[in-house]
């Protein structure tokens, strides 16, 4: 199978590359210059000079923080790029999975939220993606919308590499503990993500397609995602970090985030029989992994 995917050095696409031999998915990295979201007439180009199986929607404005005050560049890129990469999926008759996320929900339901809860973004960043969530439903039916949450791999930018880096010239680290979600590891999504394309490419059954939601299992606030990030920190190299919990009000930020970002994962779990690894277990890999690597970049 022949997988073209969004974007060249992300978390999501880098965690592709890296997966994709081992399951035998030929995985091909498209991205600026020759595909730039923001210029439809070069997604179009580039995605069916390729030929792919299915086509993989990883790329996005995420600069939650930044994009407040880039609303139309991030609209540009999570909205009309979003689907115009759909469009190209549905002329080749391919499918598209799209990756999208919690923040398309506002954040003040108690449980976790389940894909038909309604939506209510309150950032720019969130708004964008909702909107990019739509245009690709509408441009092919063919497509299955992933929502997942707090991504960190070994690749890119991520809380979990932020935490690592800080923690390097800082004893105590400053973390919101009224935020509770699921850290979902870009390895994991990328596992999944191989998974899915193969059924869709298989499969045409309409329950296969839509929106499903895909997190790590268990859940846990950014204060508890850096206590394990540092206990691993600490059982590998001695180092103690301590992290004083905060409120989101003593953390200031341009973007506003929900309080509650769980997602349901039933949906996924019961249409396709995925489950991924707990996020604990998972962060302490990529931990592990970033340390034997060397110092934090
Ligand atoms: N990061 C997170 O915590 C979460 C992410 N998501 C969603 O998951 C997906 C994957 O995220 P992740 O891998 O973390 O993303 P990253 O932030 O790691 O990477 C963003 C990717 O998008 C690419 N990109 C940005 N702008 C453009 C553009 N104009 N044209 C082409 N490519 C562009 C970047 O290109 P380049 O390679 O050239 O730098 C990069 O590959 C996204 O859709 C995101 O919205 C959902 C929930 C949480
Ligand atoms: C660095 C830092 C952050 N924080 C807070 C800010 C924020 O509420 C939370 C996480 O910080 P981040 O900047 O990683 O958060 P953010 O960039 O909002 O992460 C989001 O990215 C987008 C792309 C998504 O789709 C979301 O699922 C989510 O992963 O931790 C602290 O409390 N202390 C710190 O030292
Ligand atoms: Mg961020």
């Amino acid at each position: 199978m022949r997988l073209i995917v969004t974007g060249k050095q992300g978390q999501v696409v880098s965690s592709l590359l890296e997966r994709g031999p081992a399951a035998s998915v030929e995985v091909i990295a498209l991205g600026r210059p020759e595909l730039d979201l923001a210029d439809a007439a070069s997604v179009r180009s580039a995605i069916a000079a390729a030929a792919p199986d299915a086509i993989v929607s990883a790329a996005a404005y995420t600069a939650v923080d930044k994009a407040e005050c880039e609303p139309d560049l991030a609209f540009a890129v999570n909205e009309t790029g979003a689907g115009a990469v759909a469009e190209a999926a549905g002329a080749l008759g391919v499918p598209v999975i799209h990756l999208s996320t919690d923040y398309v929900f506002a954040g003040d339901k108690a449980d976790p939220y389940v894909e038909t809860d309604p939506t209510g973004p309150v950032s720019v960043y969130g708004a964008s993606k909702l909107a990019g969530e739509k245009k690709v439903a509408a441009a092919t039916d063919n497509h299955a919308i992933l929502r997942t949450a707090w991504v960190y791999s070994p690749f890119g930018a991520n809380f979990l590499k932020t935490m690592l880096r800080l923690g390097e010239s800082r004893d105590v680290l400053r973390v919101v503990a009224d935020q509770r979600g699921t850290p979902t590891s870009a390895l994991d999504i990328a596992d999944a993500v191989i998974a899915v394309a193969r059924r869709l490419k298989a499969d045409p059954d309409p329950a296969l397609r839509g929106v499903f939601h895909l997190t790590g299992g268990g859940e846990g606030t950014w204060a508890d995602f850096a206590d394990a990030i540092f206990g691993g920190l600490k059982e590998k190299t001695g180092r103690e970090v301590k992290v004083e919990r905060i409120t989101t009000a003593d953390y200031p930020t341009p973007a506003r985030r929900p309080a509650n970002s769980r997602l349901s994962t039933k949906k996924l779990q019961s249409s396709y029989g995925i489950v991924l690894a707990d996020w604990d277990a998972s962060t302490r890999g990529v931990v592990d992994r970033l340390l034997a690597a060397g110092p934090a970049t």
